[in-house]
């Protein structure tokens, strides 16, 4: 994948356009599951209709051109992008438009991961016993000496319990379905064409799944041997065929990131500053709260 610079101000541009969109999709409006109201909805969906064509010309001309005239077809892919180009030229059934569709995922994956991360970070500002915790893991499992990666998962429990706990806490967004069939759930008939969904919210903040559901408590992902462990019901990522197919990146990036982060920084908010998040959300505004980062004030003998 093509690197972009820091002060490559189309790239900052398109990644702004990206938390935009991630922050109005998520924000649950009724159309989202009675769409005959989409025509009291125009203007929002004309909003999202350019924001989307803006990040489909970047990609257009930023990555596919760009790689459609140095690609060699003989040779192995250089990236995921060379990957794309290479399979339109075996299967008839793709065209040009599912690369774009491909790289506007992956590309806005980050801003759902960054949002997820923003909102760990929330978490462990307002609980810096939290924060301890995840030092206290990565550096055993570090010993101080390296950075951290993938394979520290198994050695750092706590860690994944706290994105497990955030994404519990911020609520996954409910994606209406709709049924293609008539059929039966649980013995209620749902005839072909009716809106159905699974009620995120109620399975993540229900007293009747969870003691004490308005606490953040990664603890509640872990098992009394300290596993990782999540009930049947827990399903942020949905489940079944349409089931979110970045989970394993949100998982391992936020894991990455997260821990980084607290290996490196004490993480706190200017006591004069809210860190609002919104329940039911797990977005952020694209101006959100901001947070401090000091660098670590005592050394890892000291914690
Ligand atoms: C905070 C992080 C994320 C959460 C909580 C999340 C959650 C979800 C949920 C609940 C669905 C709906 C599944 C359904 O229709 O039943 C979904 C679908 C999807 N997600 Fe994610 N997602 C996240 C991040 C990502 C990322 C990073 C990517 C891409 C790299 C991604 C790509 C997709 C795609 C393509 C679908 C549609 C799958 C389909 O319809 O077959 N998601 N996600």
């Amino acid at each position: 994948m093509k690197l972009f610079s820091y002060d490559n101000e189309e790239s900052r541009k398109i990644v702004r356009t990206f938390d935009e969109i991630f922050w109005e999709i998520n924000q649950g409006y009724a159309v989202d599951f009675l769409p005959w109201l989409l025509p009291a909805y125009q203007g929002h969906m004309k909003k999202l209709a350019q924001w989307s064509i803006q990040i489909r010309q970047f990609i257009l001309s930023s990555i596919i051109e760009e790689h459609q005239q140095t690609i060699n077809l003989s040779e192995e892919p250089r990236d995921f992008t060379d990957a794309l180009l290479m399979h339109l030229e075996e299967d008839p059934n793709m065209n040009s438009q599912h690369i774009i569709f491909e790289l506007e995922d992956f590309l806005g994956g980050h801003s759902a991961i960054g949002n997820l991360v923003m909102l760990s970070l929330a978490a462990v500002a307002r609980n810096p016993d939290v924060a301890m915790r995840i030092r206290s893991e990565v550096d055993s499992t570090t010993g101080g000496t390296r950075g951290v990666s993938l394979f520290d998962k198994a050695t750092m429990p706590y860690t994944e319990a706290t994105i497990l706990e955030t994404l519990r806490t911020a609520s996954s967004p409910i994606v209406p379905h709709v049924a293609s069939q008539n059929t039966s759930i649980a013995g209620y008939t749902v005839e072909k064409g009716t809106v159905v969904f699974l009620n995120n919210y109620e399975l993540n903040i229900g007293e009747q799944y969870w003691s004490n559901p308005q606490l953040f408590q990664p603890e509640r992902f872990l098992s009394k041997e300290g596993n990782v462990t999540k009930p049947e019901y827990f399903i942020p990522f949905s489940t079944g065929k349409r089931m979110c197919i970045g989970q394993r990146l949100v998982q391992g990036f936020s894991f990455i990131l997260l821990a980084s982060i607290i290996q490196h920084f004490d993480v706190s908010a200017d006591q004069n500053t809210e860190i609002r998040t919104y329940p039911a959300c797990v977005a952020v505004p694209p101006d959100t709260f901001p947070l401090i980062f000091t660098p670590r004030s005592c050394s890892r003998t000291e914690v």
